[in-house]
């Protein structure tokens, strides 16, 4: 899936300067779905395998917004989808309610996929548009739930209205409808199966400034309202400081860095996600951090280098980055990082 570049200065201007987020909600720190080990391949272009994940293990929290951030190609899309079991995992586990769901099949899957929905990235290319609203809203719910035209009519008409756009919007066709108003179908399909978890995959990044703020806030609603679990992938950091309670950071199809959205935003612990902030002037860290240019290109993936992932364009790395994997280890409570010398937060040395 395409998507903006990396996190850059061009970052939403709404969502990053705006008024200070709210509070993130206390995620009530029971897993809703959990990853061990897990892996992806895809073929890559000279034949040759690119691992895409790279032996992800995370945690979402029941009832979280959990912010997926990263550049461009670094593994997110292939992570949310291999949640949603829509890839399949070359190795590793998907847990969903304490249930291993990695190799479901059949009816099983059907069913356990009502519970995992996804809001897409292009609110244009994503809907049929020779169908009707009604009908594309209700399509997971008739697919996965098994329900009837009629048991689907009034769910849908209800979700309609929930997003603000009434229950006649049922009568339309897709190109009736603005940028806005599409995401705002896509999230009702999203939702009418009544899911437990949500991927937005760059829900927002399609969409003018102007409108931005509003789907967020909609999206936030429904989360909220429906006490639903949800990863945020975007390239945009003002907007997962805006909506996420927790962020996690991928490079290369690892997990390098997980953490409150406060102690993500306010003293990153990897040096690669103070990079990626200090793009980002709004959102820099402390002042006397002053700003860390990432330098050079992410690697090919298909050819990644030895030892730390990010070795070869940290300006921290030492003898050991360059010969040793770190682990994703704990720091402090809630705090993981994947790297041998973690920057102390709020510090400009490294810890
Ligand atoms: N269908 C595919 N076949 C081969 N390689 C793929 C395929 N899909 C993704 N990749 C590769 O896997 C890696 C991870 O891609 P992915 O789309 O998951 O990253 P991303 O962080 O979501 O990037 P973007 O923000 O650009 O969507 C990249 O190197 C990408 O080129």
């Amino acid at each position: 899936m395409t998507s903006p570049p990396a996190a850059s200065a061009s970052a939403s201007a709404t969502a990053a300067s705006g008024p200070t987020p709210p509070m993130p909600r206390a995620p009530r720190g029971t897993p809703l779905i959990r990853a061990e080990k897990l892996s992806v391949e895809y073929r890559g272009r000279s034949g040759g395998k690119v691992r895409a994940l790279r032996d992800v293990d995370l945690e979402i929290l029941e009832g979280e917004t959990l912010g997926l951030v990263g550049e461009s190609g670094c593994g997110k899309s292939t992570l949310g989808r291999a949640l949603l079991r829509v890839i399949e995992p070359a190795s590793g586990t998907i847990d969903f309610l304490g249930l291993n769901i990695t190799r479901l099949r059949g009816t099983r899957l059907r069913r356990t996929r009502a519970d995992l929905q996804m809001v897409f990235q292009d609110p244009f290319g994503s809907l049929n548009p020779r169908r009707r609203i009604a009908d594309i809203v209700a399509e997971p719910l008739r697919r996965a739930r098994g329900a009837s035209r009629a048991e689907a009519g009034p769910v849908v008409a209800e979700l309609l209205d929930q997003v603000g756009l009434g229950a006649e919007a049922g009568r339309r066709k897709p190109h009736e409808f603005s940028g806005g108003q599409r995401q705002r179908i896509g999230i009702a399909r999203a939702l009418a199966s009544s899911p437990k978890f949500v991927v937005a995959d760059e829900a927002v990044s399609a969409l003018d400034v102007s409108i931005q703020a509003q789907i967020l806030n909609l999206l936030s609603d429904m989360v909220r309202e429906r006490g639903l679990t949800m990863l945020f992938i975007s390239h945009d950091l003002g907007v997962v400081r805006h909506i996420a309670d927790r962020v996690a950071v991928m490079y290369l199809g690892q997990i390098i860095e997980v953490a409150s959205r406060d102690d993500f935003f306010s003293g990153p612990a990897h040096p690669y996600s103070e990079a990626l902030l200090s793009s980002v002037p709004s959102l820099r860290p402390g002042g006397r951090r002053g700003r860390r240019v990432l330098e050079g290109e992410l690697p090919d993936p298909a050819n990644p280098p030895e030892g730390c992932l990010f070795q070869t364009r940290c300006p921290f790395a030492e003898a050991e980055c360059r010969t040793r994997m770190p682990e994703l280890r704990t720091i402090a409570p809630g705090r993981t990082v994947r790297c041998h010398l973690p920057l102390v937060p709020g510090s400009t040395e490294k810890g």
